[in-house]
């Protein structure tokens, strides 16, 4: 917001008058956002994040931030001298490996959103999937066509894994507190192991636990493009898997839509990807009529 509008007592009734029935509309109900290392930009990108995960809280929505970090994991990795390589577009992760992950995510980024958030006046409480028992995770079972030979192979991705329990008591309690939750996609497994999780899997799955009325991905580019570069306003869930099949989705957007889907089966009402990259964008996306992003639907 300029300096012009947040002085302008007009300009600001007129802004509320605009975002009242959208308040309304989301006022109780769950929305899980999903903050991608590659949307956290400056310190005022992360400003303005934290101001629109606040207003959410003070608009009586309960909003859950799950986040990721895969920038900044691979930074620390390389100061340590551990080599590191994606498999599938999931973090090939051994034993030094998901020790460094957990004290990145579960760590340092997640205590910086959670001070940023506390910043605003508002609370926030930072988790990952081993508090209150809430994600246990099994490792990851995953395979891949050879393209020159066209074998299916299976994925040794180590500690990398699948939430397949998840328990909302914990998150039940901290929507009726003063609490925003803000969550590392880290998780035990039942073996006693610690599991790596993609980021957009781990916001799936809570989402889908909270049967959430929106799940927001926040990445680097606008949305799910067209063949032309366009950005798509809204998807189906059909349209989406035929993007998928004739090529126009591709690379790190394929986990990330189907992701989207798997969450839709599930009973999420809506799920938005959008760029985390412009200032308020979860408030343009929530509380203005045409959203900032694509809107994927059953
Ligand atoms: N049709 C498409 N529309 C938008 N982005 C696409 C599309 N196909 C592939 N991509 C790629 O997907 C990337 C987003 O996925 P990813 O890098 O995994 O995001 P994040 O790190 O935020 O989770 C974009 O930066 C873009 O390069
Ligand atoms: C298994 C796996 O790949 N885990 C991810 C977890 C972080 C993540 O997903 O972060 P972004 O959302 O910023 O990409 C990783 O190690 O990078």
């Amino acid at each position: 917001m300029s300096e012009t509008t947040e002085s302008n007592p007009a300009t600001q009734a007129r802004l509320l008058a605009e975002a009242l029935p959208f308040m309304q509309r989301y006022e109780g109900k769950s929305i899980v956002v999903k903050y991608g290392g590659h949307a956290m930009g400056d310190a005022d990108l992360g400003t303005a994040f934290a101001q629109d995960i606040a207003l959410l809280k003070q608009s009586g929505v309960n909003p859950i931030v799950v986040h990721g970090g895969g920038p900044q994991i691979a930074a620390m990795l390389k100061k340590m001298g551990i080599e590191s390589r994606f498999e599938g577009g999931l973090r090939v992760t051994d034993e030094k490996t998901v020790e460094i992950v957990e004290m990145v995510l579960a760590g340092s980024i997640n205590k910086d959103i959670v001070r940023m958030i506390n910043g605003t006046g508002e609370w926030a409480i930072g988790l990952c999937g081993k508090d209150g028992n809430m994600v246990y995770a099994e490792k990851a079972e995953k395979t891949v066509i050879d393209a020159d030979s066209n074998i299916e192979r299976v994925l040794d991705l180590g500690f990398v894994g699948e939430p397949v329990e998840v328990d909302r008591t914990l998150l039940d309690l901290l929507a009726k507190s003063e609490m925003i939750p803000v969550i590392a996609p880290v998780a035990p497994g039942r073996d006693g192991h610690t599991y790596n999780i993609n980021a957009d899997t781990f916001a799936g799955a809570i989402a889908g636990a909270l049967t959430a009325t929106r799940l927001l991905f926040l990445t680097d580019v606008p949305g799910v493009l067209d063949k032309q570069g366009e950005l798509i306003d809204e998807l189906t869930v059909a349209e989406a898997r035929a993007l998928i099949a004739d090529g126009t989705i591709s690379g790190g957007m394929i986990p990330k839509v189907e992701t989207c889907i798997d969450a839709i089966e599930r009973g999420v009402k809506g799920v938005v990807i959008l760029n985390g990259k412009t200032p308020h964008a979860v408030l343009l996306e929530i509380f203005t009529e045409h959203g900032a992003g694509t809107l994927i639907i059953p």
